[in-house]
């Protein structure tokens, strides 16, 4: 950051995107529909990129937990990363971060797994009991292993789970009651596999978090207008991306309705006119939820309309969007 930066409090957003790991294709790619490319400069230092033809604007390449941090700490004004680590890392996270959107990608459930030779253990009172049960019997308390200290902690308080201790683990967590480092342990499950391979099952009330990626805005982060202008023009790219996929855009020639009329079928459809409800020639253009798209055109032939044509849209850009909205109620 330049003095001037400093004194104009006017230092260019920082887009922070996954540099490795699960998330980083699909973000990558997430942004590209959005016709958002990034061009990495030549020779510099510090891991930082810039979009193709958008000012404003620095790119920031991270692990998704580094990413959390920084969003946390106003070092970076947006970024993707995963809600898992959101949750685990920062304490208060909704005073610090607006989770702008989940993501569609990057799945993956925070659980509580046991042994399945332990078949009278279904809920997390059962575990109570064997807690309880093994605190008398033996003197040592059930050991959790787990890389999600703090939800793990949270979640168990909620549930009146006290005799407990967590044993932190780097990976490989699962194989945790094999080693015999621990009895139980707390992971993220994709596709349960590895919970499989390691004869462990989720308790019946054990998923702790539903997570994926999500992109978020820090609320921390020097808000000024060269940054407050790229995000602008970033989320209305991404809104207008996301617009596009869940319409598509109808049109008809449709002369001898009145525009009541059309404007009813519209509504009851859920569908916009955004251009008017006629044109010269009567042609008519309708964007409507992909679902709609059959029952309109029959209520459109019914009205009397003929050549109804449908297509799928790349962009709907429009002078809001949902996005900017939830960011600018917390800046
Ligand atoms: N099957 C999966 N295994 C691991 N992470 C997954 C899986 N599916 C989705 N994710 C998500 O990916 C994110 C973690 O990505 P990754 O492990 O690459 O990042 P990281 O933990 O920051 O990296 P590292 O630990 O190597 O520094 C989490 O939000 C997690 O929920
Ligand atoms: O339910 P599944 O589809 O089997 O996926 C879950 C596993 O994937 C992740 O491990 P990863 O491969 O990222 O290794 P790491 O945890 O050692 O980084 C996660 O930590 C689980 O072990
Ligand atoms: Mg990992």
């Amino acid at each position: 950051m330049s003095g001037t930066d400093k004194m104009t409090n006017d230092a260019p957003l920082v887009l922070a995107v996954p540099s490795k790991g699960r998330l980083q294709e699909n973000a990558t790619a997430f942004f590209g529909r959005a016709g958002l490319s990034f061009v990495q400069a030549r020779g510099q230092r510090e891991y930082r990129g810039q979009i193709a033809g958008l000012g404003g604007a620095e790119v920031a390449y991270l692990s998704a937990s580094e990413i959390v941090a920084q969003l946390s700490s106003g070092s970076a004004h947006l970024g993707i990363t995963g809600e898992d680590l959101v949750r685990e890392q920062v304490a208060d996270a909704d005073a610090s971060m607006v989770m702008l959107a989940p993501l569609g990608f990057g799945h993956a459930n925070v659980v509580v797994a046991v042994p399945q030779a332990w078949i009278d253990v279904r809920t997390m009172a059962d575990l109570d009991d064997v807690a309880a049960t093994m605190r008398a019997r033996t003197g040592r308390k059930l050991r959790v292993a787990t890389k999600y200290v703090n939800l793990t902690r949270r979640f168990f308080a909620n549930h009146g789970l006290a005799d407990y201790r967590i044993v932190e683990s780097l990976g490989a967590t699962e194989g945790a009651p094999a080693a015999g480092t621990a009895e139980i342990v707390v992971d993220i499950t994709t596709t349960g596999a590895t919970l499989t391979a390691n004869a462990l099952k989720v308790l019946d009330d054990g998923v702790i978090l539903a997570s994926e990626a999500n992109l978020v805005a820090s609320v921390r982060a020097p808000w000024g207008k060269q940054a407050r202008d790229a995000a602008a023009a970033i989320l209305s790219r991404i809104a207008a991306e996301e617009e596009a996929r869940s319409v598509r855009e109808v049109r008809a020639v449709l002369n001898a309705v009145s525009p009541q009329r059309l404007g009813e079928i519209a509504h009851r459809l859920g569908a916009r006119l955004p251009f008017g409800t006629a044109s010269g020639e009567g042609v008519i253009t309708l964007h409507c939820p992909r679902k709609a798209v059959f029952p309109l055109v029959e209520e459109l032939s019914k009205a009397g309309a003929d050549d109804i044509t449908v297509r799928a849209l790349d962009y709907v850009f429009r002078r809001s969007n949902p996005l900017i909205e939830r960011l600018l109620a917390r800046i």
